[in-house]
């Protein structure tokens, strides 16, 4: 076990091949193929947003107070009602089959064995009962897309709520899919022996629907026309077609993107399907503007996020936005954020920021591509141990302490600005 206290030196179980998570990120680079590698790494059109969610913590340095007593160092977090080793999530990505066969198991698994909550995707390779078994004790919290099809969407609540899920993140940024190049130039999509494991049911009505339209030619005219199977190059990516709601087997490029979400229609309606077993947060709020509305609408939560730079090309790194929705909410409710967290230092930064909990979505997809449920494992403990040493190193016991007075900011000349 990784020692407590201050750091100190290599514990005895340390994979002395993978000490940092950009050494993770390598070993994953060379176990992913190219379609599954691009489709996970990439971000929206030039990916500069991407490059800036990491980039941003390079603007901040940590100014370290000594003569505390830190041989005691408490890491843990509270949210749901419950404890968290560190405040430290994995956030939700889709079909993390694809990185590894333990997909989205080995990582509730690592979560659990790891004491922190682990976001899952509508989207998932694994259903989210079998989730909620492997994920036992820790709080579940499903990401939701919203689909125009509202009983599809209130269906997967209701089956959340059965199988204990704490929270429902209602993805928000993604009203149309981001521009992925090496999507469409891969003509990315899921390979067939892998399911939307919490759709199979639809995608079976959709297939059967189907089928008596392609045996009696005579009636397709009469018929729903079920979409397309879709890959990145043909949907969401064309302008100026004329949008009509999908219809079909339920697939990334057909459902995931809902242009008509809003506030009032459905944030209201989706907080009476949850309540009152499971809150609703949202999730891709990046201005004051958008956090003062989820207050307004009493959402529970707010995970600042830009979607790891997969929708907007050239919106501020998430860092960068954390401020001001942390200053517009002022601490009516909490505020999370996700998007470029590489390092301990990292997670220090963004809470004494104003975030109370952060979430990280690619570095678990390395840590399965490296070697499943053990490589996320790995990823969570170095992420954990780089924290707890930049607490003790920082002169800070307690994760509530951490606050502006740690940090400064450098600007592009070396100006030195106290928060
Ligand atoms: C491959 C991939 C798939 C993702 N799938 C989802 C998803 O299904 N739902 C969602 O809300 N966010 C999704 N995200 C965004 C993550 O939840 C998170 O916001 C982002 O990864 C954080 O940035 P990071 O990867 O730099 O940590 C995905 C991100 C990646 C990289
Ligand atoms: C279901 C998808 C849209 C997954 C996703 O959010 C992503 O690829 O960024």
């Amino acid at each position: 076990m990784a020692k407590k206290g201050a750091g100190g030196n290599a514990p005895a179980d340390h994979d002395l091949n993978c000490l940092t998570i950009d050494e993770l990120q390598a070993h994953a680079h060379t176990m992913m193929d190219k379609q599954t590698r691009d489709y996970y790494n990439e971000g929206a059109d030039s990916g500069s947003t991407l490059l800036e969610n990491i980039d941003a913590y390079k603007k901040y340095r940590i100014r370290p107070r000594v003569l505390r007593d830190v041989s005691k160092i408490d890491t843990t977090a509270n949210l749901f009602g419950f404890k968290s080793s560190m405040p430290i999530g994995v956030a939700p990505t889709a079909m993390q089959k694809l990185a590894h066969a333990d997909g989205e198991l080995g990582t509730a698994r690592a979560c659990r064995k790891r004491g922190v909550p682990m976001g899952l995707s509508s989207f998932a390779t694994t259903t989210l009962e079998e989730v909620a078994e492997a994920s036992a004790e820790i709080p579940n919290v499903l990401q939701l897309y919203l689909f125009e099809n509202r009983e599809h969407s209130r269906k997967l609540i209701a089956r959340a709520k059965k199988a204990g899920y704490k929270a429902v993140f209602l993805t928000v940024d993604t009203p149309i899919l981001g521009r992925r190049n090496l999507e469409i130039r891969n003509q990315f999509k899921l390979p067939p022996h892998f399911k939307i494991a919490n759709f199979v049911e639809e995608e079976e009505h959709a297939l059967a629907d189907e089928k008596p339209q392609s045996q009696n030619s005579a009636n397709q005219s009469r018929t729903r026309q079920p979409a397309k199977t879709k890959t990145a190059s043909t949907a969401g990516y064309t302008d100026g077609e004329k949008r009509v709601e999908p219809t079909g087997p339920i697939t990334f490029h057909t459902h995931a993107a809902n242009p008509t979400l809003c506030w009032e229609k459905d944030i209201e309606w989706l907080k009476e399907e949850c309540c009152p077993e499971m809150e609703v947060w949202v999730k891709g709020i990046a201005t004051a503007e958008d956090a003062i509305l989820a207050v307004h609408h009493q959402v529970r939560g707010i995970v600042v996020s830009n979607h790891g730079g997969r929708q907007l090309n050239g919106a501020m790194a998430t860092l960068d936005a954390l401020p001001e929705v942390v200053e517009a909410v002022r601490g009516q409710i909490p505020v999370h954020v996700d998007g470029g967290i590489r390092h301990g230092t990292d997670v220090f930064k963004a809470l004494a920021l104003g975030a109370d909990f952060v979430w990280v979505g690619r570095p678990a997809l390395w840590g399965l591509a490296y070697k499943g449920q053990e490589g996320v494992e790995l990823m969570l403990r170095l992420l954990g141990d780089e924290f707890r040493l930049c607490m003790g190193l920082a002169g800070v016991t307690r994760v509530e302490a951490i606050s502006r007075e740690y940090l400064v900011k450098i600007d592009k000349s070396g100006f030195v600005a106290r928060l």
